[in-house]
């Protein structure tokens, strides 16, 4: 199956943070691909990628860097495609520099950033978009959110026989 989704970070240390994306894209069966590539090691190779990635089928893009995160706006500057940034926590700033590098984008080259390390809502995002035109993704979404709140009805009653057991002991 054809990538519709490209997860790119500036490196692969920050693969241990982005492989909750790529779980929850795999989960929602949406085909995915990764790259390592670094607006400011590899810069031609940025630029390439981001104006390749609309003709290669990619449909939306989850962009990773940490420290000075120069790579999610700088794709953004390169395609017409929606790019979510992920801030990653690395440096002795804990990830507050990459956020305040990713969400600052000056008007016009919007990238739409999560939470520090927050790969998985990335993905979220990433599924809702694609789940507009495709029902049988909206579905599945749907349920993944019905999974969610079972979750947490679950623990509610679990929470509430832990208090019982406390009062009674
Ligand atoms: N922010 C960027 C860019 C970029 O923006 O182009 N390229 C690499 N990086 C970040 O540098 C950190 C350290 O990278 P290394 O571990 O390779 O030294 C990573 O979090 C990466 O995303």
């Amino acid at each position: 199956m054809k990538p519709v989704v490209s997860i790119i970070m500036g490196s692969t240390s920050d693969l241990p943070v982005m492989e909750k994306a790529a779980k929850l894209l795999d989960e929602m069966q949406v085909p995915f691909e990764m790259n390592a590539l670094s607006a400011h090691r590899t810069p031609a190779e940025v630029e390439k990628f981001a104006k390749e990635a609309a003709g290669r089928g990619i449909k939306v893009i989850i962009a990773a860097a940490g420290m000075a995160a120069a790579l999610p706006g700088v794709i953004a500057a390169n395609t017409t495609l929606p790019v979510i940034g992920v801030p990653v926590k690395g440096s002795v700033l804990d990830g507050v520099d990459a956020l305040y590098s990713i969400i600052q984008m000056p008007p016009g080259i919007p990238v739409a950033t999560v939470a520090i390390n927050g790969a998985m809502n990335a993905a979220i995002l990433a599924v809702q978009m694609l789940a507009l035109s495709d029902t049988a993704l909206a579905q599945k979404f749907a349920d993944y959110k019905e999974s969610l709140k079972n979750k947490i009805v679950k623990a509610n009653e679990e929470l509430k026989e832990v208090k019982f057991a406390y009062k009674t002991n």
